[in-house]
């Protein structure tokens, strides 16, 4: 079998709260191959935008280890921590796609500039910019800015910036949250689209059960913590 894109073993994650330590979860383990898409389900505070942290290297597990594209992520090695931090950076920059409930587009760039701007970052070739904008049906409106478009033309832009970088991952934090409910279907039939034709994994944080099942591989959060194909 192909090496997962993505593999987490036995994460445990807590937070201060006063005196105390409040877990979010503990033991939870997940496999996701390429071309895969995963759900994380669970009610608001389950821990759904922690984990995305976790996979992302923006937060730190208190226990087990995270497998990225073949790099192992083990906090417990001593004097390890700066040297994942550098190998996180250089992941987020080239090869794992991140996405918001809000667009994060810089305002004082076009849409264009946007989308290149994270191709040049990602080490892409820019020519393909203004194709991405224009397979998410947005390229005539290239040379507007943020402020001038709508929330689901943002949220396509958001989508183009992460294609652009042909990553390995992409991690959605409730991509469609801001969006009314058709302007939410059409940006998500666009997601699973793209990915299917890419093949890059996906994990997609969602409240939404009609979204969560269009994945392959749901873990609810708030019932038990293993998810994925077995070892
Ligand atoms: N930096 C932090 N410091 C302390 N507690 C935190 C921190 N970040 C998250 N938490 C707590 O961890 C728990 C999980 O939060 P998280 O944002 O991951 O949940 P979520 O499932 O994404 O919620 P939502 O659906 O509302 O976005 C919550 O109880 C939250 O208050």
């Amino acid at each position: 079998m192909n090496q997962p894109v993505l593999e987490a073993r036995d994460l445990s994650k807590t937070f201060a709260s006063g005196a105390e330590r409040i877990a979010v979860f503990s033991g939870l383990s997940v496999s996701l191959a390429a071309g895969q898409s995963l759900a994380l389900m669970g009610r608001s505070g389950s821990g759904k935008s922690t984990l995305l942290n976790l996979f992302c290297g923006l937060e730190r597990p208190d226990n087990g280890v995270i497998t990225l594209l073949g790099e192992r992520f083990d906090y417990r090695e001593a004097g390890a921590a700066g040297q994942q931090e550098k190998r996180w950076a250089r992941l987020r920059r080239r090869q794992i796609g991140v996405m918001f409930q809000e667009a994060n587009l810089m305002p004082a760039l076009s849409l264009l500039d946007n989308v290149r701007l994270r191709a040049r970052l990602a080490e892409q070739p820019l020519e393909q910019c203004q194709t991405w904008l224009e397979r998410l049906g947005i390229g005539e409106l290239a040379e507007r800015y943020p402020d001038q478009v709508s929330g689901g033309q943002r949220q396509r832009a958001a989508l183009a910036m992460v294609f652009a970088m042909n990553p390995d991952l992409i991690l959605a934090d409730e991509p469609t949250g801001s969006l009314d409910r058709r302007t939410a279907e059409e940006v998500t039939a666009e997601l699973f689209r793209l990915q299917a034709e890419t093949g890059v994994a996906l994990v997609l944080a969602t409240h939404d059960p009609e979204l969560a099942e269009q994945c392959q591989v749901t873990l609810d959060l708030a019932h038990g913590n293993q998810a994925g194909p077995a070892p």
